[in-house]
C-alpha cells in the first residue's frame, strides 16, 4: 500500500505538469494521496482541524496514513455524523476519541462515536472522575499506527487539563489550558490561575519554540499557534505570576450558556444510558 501511494504522488506531482496525462491516473484511489498532515509530518499524518461555528470549539483529527489508525480529540455531540463520515471517507480505523477536559460548554461526542465504532475507546484524565474506556495521567503514552501521542497533565482551567503531544511530528493540542493569545478560565471545574500559570509554563512553554500549538477553542478566527510565538506574546501568560493571578481573578466572564447541560453529560463521556 505505501509503494502504491507514493507512486500516486509522484504521479500526481507530474500531471501538474504535463496536462496530456488523463486526470483518473491521479484519482484518489488511496489515503496517502489525502494526506495533509502538520508539522514535521506533511506525508505520514492525515490532519484534520475541525470547527463548531456554534461553540467555537476546535475537533482535530489525526491518522497514520499507512496503517490508517486514527484518533479524534474533543469531539462534539452535535456534529458527530460530520466526524464519522470523514472517518469513512479517509477509511481511518478510529482507536481513540480523546477528551483534552470535562468541557463546560458544549457535549463531548466520545460517547457516542463509541457507540457507533466498536474498536474506538473514549479517554479522559482519571482525577477528572469522569466515566470513560481509558483514563489516563501525566506521562502516558497512547499509540496510533506508528505514532507515540505523549499524555501531558495541564490543569488550572480544570482539575483534569491535558495537553496531548504528538513530538515526532513537532504538534502539541492543548485543550482549553493554553488559548491563542489567552488562556482558559479559572473560575470554575476546580480551576486555579496559580496551577495554570505552572502547568503552561512547565508543560507546555518547554517544548521547542517551532512546535506548533492547537487550542480546544478560538473567539477570533485564529486558528493555530507556536511555541515562541505565544512565549513572546500572549497576553495573560507572558505576565508574572501575581499580575496572572490578578487579572484571572477579575475577568468577570458570563458563564457557558449550556454549562448546567455540558458537565452532567460529560461526566458520562455525553451518554447516559451506557
Ligand atoms: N460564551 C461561551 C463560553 C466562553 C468561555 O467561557 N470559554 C471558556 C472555554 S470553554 S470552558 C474559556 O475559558 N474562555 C476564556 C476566555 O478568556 O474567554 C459560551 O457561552 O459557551
Ligand atoms: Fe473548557
Amino acid at each position: 500500500m505505501a509503494s502504491l501511494c507514493r507512486q500516486l504522488i509522484r504521479v500526481g506531482a507530474r500531471t501538474l505538469k504535463d496536462t496530456r496525462v488523463s486526470q483518473t491516473l491521479v484519482a484518489p484511489v488511496c489515503v496517502r494521496a489525502f494526506a495533509t498532515g502538520a508539522g514535521n509530518c506533511k506525508d505520514s499524518l492525515i490532519f484534520r482541524q475541525l470547527f463548531d461555528n456554534t461553540t467555537y470549539t476546535y475537533t482535530y483529527l489525526l491518522a497514520d496514513s499507512e496503517s490508517k489508525e486514527a484518533v479524534i480529540i474533543d469531539p462534539v455531540i452535535e456534529l458527530v455524523d460530520r466526524d464519522l463520515r470523514i472517518i469513512k471517507d479517509f477509511d481511518l480505523k478510529l482507536c481513540y476519541a480523546l477528551n483534552t477536559h470535562v468541557h463546560a460548554d458544549h457535549v463531548t461526542g466520545s460517547g457516542r462515536l463509541k457507540q457507533s465504532i466498536p474498536s474506538c475507546q473514549s479517554v479522559i484524565a482519571a482525577v477528572s472522575k469522569a466515566k470513560a474506556s481509558v483514563h489516563v495521567k501525566d506521562g502516558d503514552v497512547l499509540k496510533f499506527g506508528k505514532f507515540d501521542l505523549e499524555i501531558r497533565a495541564t490543569p488550572g482551567h480544570t482539575n483534569g487539563c491535558l495537553t496531548f503531544v504528538l513530538h515526532e511530528c513537532g504538534l502539541a493540542f492543548t485543550g482549553d489550558a493554553l488559548l491563542i493569545r489567552g488562556c482558559g478560565r479559572t473560575d470554575f471545574q476546580q480551576g486555579s490561575s496559580e496551577t495554570l500559570y505552572k502547568s503552561v509554563h512547565d508543560k507546555i512553554f518547554s517544548l521547542p519554540e517551532d512546535f506548533l500549538l492547537y487550542p480546544g477553542h478560538d473567539y477570533t478566527g485564529q486558528t493555530m499557534t507556536t511555541v515562541g510565538e505565544e512565549k513572546k506574546l500572549n497576553k495573560r501568560l507572558t505576565k508574572d505570576l501575581k499580575s496572572f493571578t490578578e487579572l484571572m481573578n477579575n475577568l468577570k466572564l458570563p458563564y457557558p450558556k449550556k454549562i448546567d447541560q455540558a458537565l452532567p453529560a460529560n461526566m458520562v463521556c455525553g451518554v447516559f444510558d451506557e
